[in-house]
């Protein structure tokens, strides 16, 4: 469908969990394209889950990353640089919070979750980037994930929006940090998609319902759509897109009121 935008590249995905994560529709989309995949996985209880799934796009190089420590992290790096020297790209797509800590008050946010949540969703990005940013000798294109909540208050995400935040922050700065060696640092602000992640924000069904009623497409977004824009920021079509936050969520962010003819939705 999109050409060979990707052939002769090669890149890291990190944050495949099943095949309703974020992680699968842009490594899809990164395949199609021509792209050589690698990915990594949280633990040996998601080994079994995203073996068969590289398997199907060609890629026998799925290595294990807990993001939380810094000798796993060297730990892929170092078997990625033995295998491939060099590579072109990476996607973070990883986050991570305690979900007791995903409804009720941001106010009420304890010290250690707000510490493990800006860790695992924050630094880590920075952490990977700076080592792929070694291996990137010909230029490459960094991505992550973020969501609207970082940009306003949504219902529960409460510490993920102050994270996301940062994230975004952390994207600036690093797009001007590794700018002058040919390498672009972006995010993609997806709309709700229903994943193993999203299930641990409070409501999650109702804000869902709520996009799909008020977005300007009136609807909300795939993982492929998500794949699609992945593949843009990427690639050579985003050649000069670099601390960028790009919108994949069906216009809601530009939406300041409920839609006139959008119903209410109700908790069940
Ligand atoms: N689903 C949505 O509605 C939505 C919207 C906008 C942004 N996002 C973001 O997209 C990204 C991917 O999430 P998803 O929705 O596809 O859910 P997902 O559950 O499929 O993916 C989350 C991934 O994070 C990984 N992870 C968590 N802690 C980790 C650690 N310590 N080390 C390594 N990996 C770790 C998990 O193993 C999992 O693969 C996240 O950053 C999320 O915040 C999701």
């Amino acid at each position: 469908m999109t050409s060979q935008l990707m052939a002769g590249k090669r890149g890291l995905i990190m944050g495949l969990a099943n095949d309703k994560s974020i992680a699968w529709g842009i490594a899809r989309a990164l395949s199609d394209a021509g792209a050589e995949l690698a990915f990594s996985y949280q633990g040996d209880a998601l080994k079994k889950r995203v073996d068969p799934l590289a398997a199907s796009l060609g890629s026998a190089l799925v290595l294990p990353c807990d993001v939380g420590d810094e000798a796993s992290i060297d730990a892929l790096f170092d078997s990625l640089k033995a295998e491939w020297g060099t590579m072109d790209f990476i996607v973070h797509a990883i986050g991570f919070s305690d979900k007791n800590e995903l409804r009720g008050r941001y106010v009420d946010t304890s010290r250690q979750n707000f510490l493990t949540s800006m860790d695992i969703s924050v630094f880590s990005f920075t952490a990977v980037v700076k080592r792929a940013a070694a291996m990137m000798t010909e230029g490459g294109s960094a991505l992550t994930l973020t969501y609207y909540g970082a940009e306003k208050v949504m219902p529960h995400y409460n510490v993920m929006g102050v994270a996301k935040a940062a994230l975004e922050a952390s994207v600036r700065y690093m797009a001007e940090d590794l700018g002058k060696d040919g390498i672009r640092v972006n995010a993609i602000s997806a709309g709700t998609i229903k994943t193993l992640a999203a299930s641990g924000i409070g409501d999650f069904r109702l804000i869902m319902k709520w996009n799909e009623y008020n977005a300007p497409l009136r609807r909300t977004v795939t993982q492929e759509e998500v794949g699609k824009s992945a593949l843009y920021l990427l690639s050579d079509l985003g050649s000069a897109v670099t601390g960028e936050v790009l919108h994949v969520d069906a216009g809601y962010h530009v939406v300041g009121m409920k839609a006139v003819d959008a119903p209410d939705v109700t908790k069940e």
